[in-house]
């Protein structure tokens, strides 16, 4: 059987910040469904790399094509974009000054111009998804770390995204929260939801990846099923690596 087509296709990426290569020459392809965790020592570009998926970044070279659509394109809708790639950043970002499921529902009101009924219906929904449908008159400062993060994936999810990036989703979590949030990482993939997560949650990577990418330095150095890279890494610098973060 041939693998299915790719949802994202990276191909050739390069960045440049000045003077300084970030990203040199990124071939990276995820099929729906997938869970591709990329991991990688601080400054390896994996943030970058992301980033330049919904063009927060800007490539200074590559093609990506994400749902047969040419990401890179000049005339490319980027907020349409950014909705069919939800992104859930290390901060998390909501208004303080709206409750959780106004949260929610503000890009389904403003931007797809949803009556308040039907937004309201989809934001419990996806809220409900989180285990936070009892928060949904909360706001932000009532809430804790976790809860915040999970309301910002209910944000994201409830523009049925075909594509989900995590940037350390958990990083600025207390140790305690940061289960709640992986557990709205496992149910949206067991939802069939196609990810690409950069963490630095290794036993996570371990568990739930479909497939573990290993970049250092701006290039992927290994790539293969969680078993290979933190159980038989093929390449020096990636046992090197997962032997560090190991201890
Ligand atoms: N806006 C920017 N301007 C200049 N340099 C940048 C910018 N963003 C990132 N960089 C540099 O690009 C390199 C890669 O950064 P990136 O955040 O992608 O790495 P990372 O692998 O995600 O690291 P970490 O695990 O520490 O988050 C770093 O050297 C960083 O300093």
């Amino acid at each position: 059987m041939r693998p299915p087509h790719p949802l994202l296709d990276i191909r050739g990426l390069h960045k440049s910040f000045g003077t300084i290569e970030v990203l040199k020459g990124i071939d990276l392809a995820v099929s729906p469904g997938e869970l591709v965790f990329l991991i990688g020592p601080s400054g390896s570009g994996k943030s970058t790399l992301l980033r330049c998926c919904n063009r927060l970044e800007e490539p200074s070279g590559g093609s990506i094509w994400f749902d047969g659509q040419e990401v890179l394109a000049d005339r490319i809708d980027i907020n349409a974009l950014r909705r069919r790639m939800g992104m859930v950043f290390q901060s998390f970002n909501l208004y303080p000054h709206m409750t959780a499921l106004g949260n929610v529902t503000l890009a389904l009101r403003k931007v797809l111009k949803k009556p308040r009924a039907e937004a309201e219906r989809i934001g419990m929904a996806a809220l409900e998804g989180v285990g936070l449908a009892h928060k949904a008159a909360s706001y932000p400062g009532e809430l804790s770390g976790g809860q915040q993060q999970r309301v910002a994936i209910a944000r994201a999810s409830a523009l049925e995204p075909g594509l989900m990036l995590f940037d350390e989703p958990t990083s600025a979590l207390d140790p305690e929260l940061v289960g709640s949030v992986l557990q709205a990482m496992r149910d949206m993939r067991a939802a069939g939801m196609t990810m690409l997560v950069v963490s630095h949650e290794m036993r996570f990577a371990r568990e739930a990846a479909d497939r573990v990418v290993f970049m250092d330095g701006g290039v992927i150095v290994e790539q293969g099923p969680p078993e290979q890279i933190f159980g038989a890494p093929r390449h020096e610098r990636t046992r090197a690596f997962v032997s560090e973060v190991a201890r």
